[in-house]
């Protein structure tokens, strides 16, 4: 577990060094007049769940952006494996070993459970998914293992009874894990959870929980969540976001116990009672450094 630090103490090093799967380093982005983040860095670390974390507007939306390649800062560097990725696009993504959830699900209604986990597994098709879509085929033995695998990745989530299943006639939680599966399908190194906690009751938030740092064993996570109490359970390690700058970085109990954390949440209870979500409702809906 990093050591925390604040704004004031910036730790610099995060430079993709040897411990790091994936970095982001002085990453700045502006939209029009509005700087929606300033200097960001960040490492996630193997089979570590990293938290991002911030009021409204701070910026995490467009951090993760940025991490998936659908937003190109302005400056600063993405490494993966202490690799540049330079011009990163989402397609790319799976193909690195890097899978993702949206906060909009993004499944095809007239495609099954089972053909939408199939979609997010093309890395370890033999021919990919491009292939298919352009008619360039796909061996029979490759789809069925492809099947296989979207399955047994179903039935770890608890969800392989809905397999022939359209996603649009199934419970607002069944979906959202019919979309974790198929992120987690391409056996990622790092998974990408964008607000995953939005819409679910508090027990279903537990269960994500525990799911959360189940996958631990074999990959890392960054997790980008409103939920305070979801954010302090799963994390090994949280960035702070306020303004579009990092404000704090360290384990739960640092941040939670940070001056600077606690104002930016204008003196909401970091803390958390379970499900308060310490991010929202603070009232401050427009962020980011307008200049
Ligand atoms: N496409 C865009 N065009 C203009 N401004 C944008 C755009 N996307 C984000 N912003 C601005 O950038 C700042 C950061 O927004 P962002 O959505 O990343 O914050 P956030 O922490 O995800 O907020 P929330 O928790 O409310 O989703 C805000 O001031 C926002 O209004």
């Amino acid at each position: 577990m990093s050591p925390p630090t604040t704004a004031t103490t910036e730790r610099t090093d995060h430079d993709g060094g040897p411990s790091a799967l994936f970095s982001i380093t002085g990453v700045s982005v502006r939209f029009g007049g509005v700087r929606a983040l300033s200097e960001v860095s960040l490492d996630v670390a193997p089979r570590q769940v990293l938290g991002v974390i911030g009021p409204n507007g701070a910026g995490k939306t467009t951090l993760f952006n940025v991490a998936c390649g659908f937003v190109r800062p302005d400056s600063g560097r993405l490494l993966w494996k202490g690799e540049e990725l330079t011009g990163l696009r989402p397609h790319r993504l799976a193909s690195l070993g890097i899978g993702r959830t949206l906060q909009g699900l993004g499944l095809f209604d007239r495609m099954t459970v089972l053909e939408n986990v199939m979609v997010g597994a093309d890395r370890h098709a033999r021919t990919g998914f491009a292939s298919a879509l352009f008619g360039l085929g796909r061996g029979a033995r490759d789809d069925a293992a492809l099947a296989a695998r979207a399955r047994r990745t179903l039935a770890g989530l608890g969800v392989e009874r809905y397999a022939d299943r359209l996603p649009g006639s199934l419970p607002y939680p069944v979906r959202k894990r019919v979309a974790l599966a198929r992120a987690l399908v391409g056996e990622p190194e790092l998974l990408l959870l964008d607000e995953p906690a939005g819409g679910l009751a508090g027990d279903e938030m537990a269960e994500l929980g525990e799911l959360i740092r189940g996958l631990t064993d074999r990959m890392a996570v960054m997790l980008v969540e409103h939920h305070m109490d979801l954010v302090m359970s799963v994390c090994d390690d949280i960035t702070v976001l306020d303004f579009g700058r990092v404000i704090a970085r360290g384990g739960p109990d640092e941040v939670r116990r940070d001056p600077a954390v606690v104002a930016a949440y204008l003196g909401e209870e970091v803390g958390g009672k379970a499900g308060e979500g310490a991010g929202e409702g603070a009232g401050r809906e427009q962020r980011g450094t307008g200049e």
